[in-house]
């Protein structure tokens, strides 16, 4: 079947301290394919990835590209040999251009005399991007003010620059908008037709299914079956990801909105930075979708909502008259943020589980001017085993964690501070379907218990399945409202987004 296959792993083994997060994994990639990888959070995916990619090293088995033994040394030596790699978080080198990070380690390229000759480097990256359909995005500005969608498009291009065999995409698809996710699988389909293949991690089945021609599937670090297309099936995929069949319901199963009549959080005529004379009230009880096209506004709508970005024009409040000042502010009267831009924003990975659930939370914990470390731990452990966070124990460090874990430690924190407003950009971002479905389950049981959350999201069908109300921005201008009801569709989402 897999006579002439361009990559494979063989018995690839990786254990960190007891975790064995990979037990002789072998995955073989034909020529011209997209091969999907597929498992829930902690699974291996990311280990086995970037052990190709030549960011770590097995503890044992080969790694084969092109029939022969390849054994990476780092990661730019990867690239030489023909394999590059999307990673899940932000992959790119502040502090520098645009284009300087497309050819990060390739600058060579445009030195003359000792001299770089930075407009040569600058009208290359131009190119590069225009061939990939981006036009918006000027290479010589600083990577720091792109938004995170864009800086994931610069990684694509630095990827892509030096025509891979392997293309390694490890859930980037989140990170992106449904204009982004467009230019990335039209990538990936050209990739595969020049003759390369591309090793494509995602938590979303259709996505995977549409786009792969076989996948592999792993579970706690073992893989339980690859399958090629023609047997590609939704509900056996799921089964051979968790061991079991799933049940219970995954968005809500209410079809009409129930929606408070207090205002709880209230925007008003918010311009700054892309919004222009933004008005948005999010009342009690209700979960207010926000969608939009990239850049449309939603990411900056929820971090002025938080007190985090000061509008030029405009005020936003809380309940019935106070302002909310600042971020600071924010947190001490109940409100919570979870940023899209998790390793930067929303969590310290250099510190433990425990210490990053218990930040907000600290004032509560505190009895007499002291902090009891077994309250710390309890309240921890308790919201990581509600959130089944995978990892060896509460002090463990999150830049050990999965991507997913990460997320779920994110949301714990914010869930065991038991604020009433929560403002969640992107809160699934890198879940796996079964936590996904628990994380659902536990935004409508706070949304039954009166709380409000702000749910904003590229994801239409999680905006649909769970939103009381939807809002659409578009270039910054509130374009559209919907209610929930059965006939709310994607395509009408869509027509007021573009
Ligand atoms: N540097 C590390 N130190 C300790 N443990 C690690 C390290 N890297 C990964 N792990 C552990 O290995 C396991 C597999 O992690 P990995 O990131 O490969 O999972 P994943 O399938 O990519 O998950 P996700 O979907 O959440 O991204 C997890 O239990 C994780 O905590």
């Amino acid at each position: 079947m897999k006579n002439d296959y361009l990559f494979k792993g063989e018995d690839i083994c990786k254990s960190f301290g007891s975790t064995q997060a990979l037990k002789n994994v072998t995955i073989t990639i034909s020529r011209g394919e997209i091969h999907g990888l597929i498992g829930e959070n902690g699974s291996g995916k990311s280990t086995f990835s970037s052990i190709c990619a030549g960011i770590q090293k097995a503890d044992s088995g080969k790694l084969y590209l092109d029939g022969k033994e390849y054994i990476p040394s780092g990661t730019v030596d990867a690239m030489d040999k023909g394999v590059s790699m999307v990673v899940q978080e932000q992959g790119t080198v502040g502090k520098i251009s645009a284009s300087a990070n497309i050819f990060f380690g390739k600058e060579a390229m445009f030195v003359k005399g000792g001299v770089l000759n930075v407009r040569k480097m600058n009208q290359e990256a131009s190119r590069v991007l225009n061939d990939m359909g981006i036009t918006h995005i000027d290479p010589q500005v600083m990577i720091d003010t792109l938004t995170f969608e864009d800086r994931k498009l610069i990684e694509l291009a630095r990827a892509l620059y030096t025509s891979p065999k392997l293309w390694i995409v490890d859930e980037t698809t989140t990170a992106l908008t449904v204009n982004g996710r467009d230019i990335l699988y039209s990538l990936m389909n050209r990739i595969k037709e020049e003759g390369g293949s591309v090793l494509f991690i995602s938590h979303d089945i259709d996505e995977i299914m549409n786009m792969c021609d076989a996948l592999t599937i792993l579970r706690d670090g073992v893989m339980t079956a690859t399958l090629e297309k023609s047997e590609f099936e939704e509900d056996k995929i799921k089964q051979l990801m968790i061991g079991r069949e799933m049940s219970g319901h995954y968005y809500r199963e209410d079809t009409e909105e129930s929606i408070g009549e207090e205002v709880v959080l209230e925007a008003q005529n918010i311009t700054g930075g892309v919004l222009k004379n933004v008005s948005v009230s999010l009342h009690r009880g209700e979960i207010l979708g926000v969608g939009g096209l990239s850049d449309c506004g939603m990411h900056d709508l929820g971090r002025v909502m938080f007190g985090l970005t000061k509008p030029d024009i405009g005020k936003v409040q809380k309940g019935k008259g106070e302002k909310v000042k600042n971020a600071k502010w924010a947190v001490e009267h109940g409100i919570a943020y979870i940023s899209k831009n998790r390793d930067r924003e929303a969590m310290m990975t250099l510190c433990g589980i425990k210490d990053n659930i218990c930040l907000p939370s600290l004032k509560q914990l505190a009895k007499g001017g002291f902090i009891l470390k077994k309250s710390e731990r309890n309240l921890s452990s308790k919201w990581a085993e509600n959130m089944e966070v995978k990892a060896n124990s509460v002090e463990q460090f999150c830049n050990t964690l999965s991507g997913g874990n990460k997320q779920k430690v994110v949301l714990a924190k914010w869930l065991a501070k038991g604020s009433d407003i929560m403002i969640m950009d992107c809160p699934t971002r890198g879940i796996d379907i079964g936590t996904k479905a628990s994380i659902y389950q536990l935004i409508e049981q706070l949304k039954k218990e009166g709380k409000s959350i702000l749910l904003i999201s590229e994801e239409l069908p999680e905006l649909i399945g769970m939103s009381d109300r939807i809002v659409i921005l578009k270039d910054g201008v509130l374009s559209g409202e919907f209610y929930r009801s059965e006939g709310l569709t994607e395509a009408k989402l869509i027509q007021k987004m573009i």
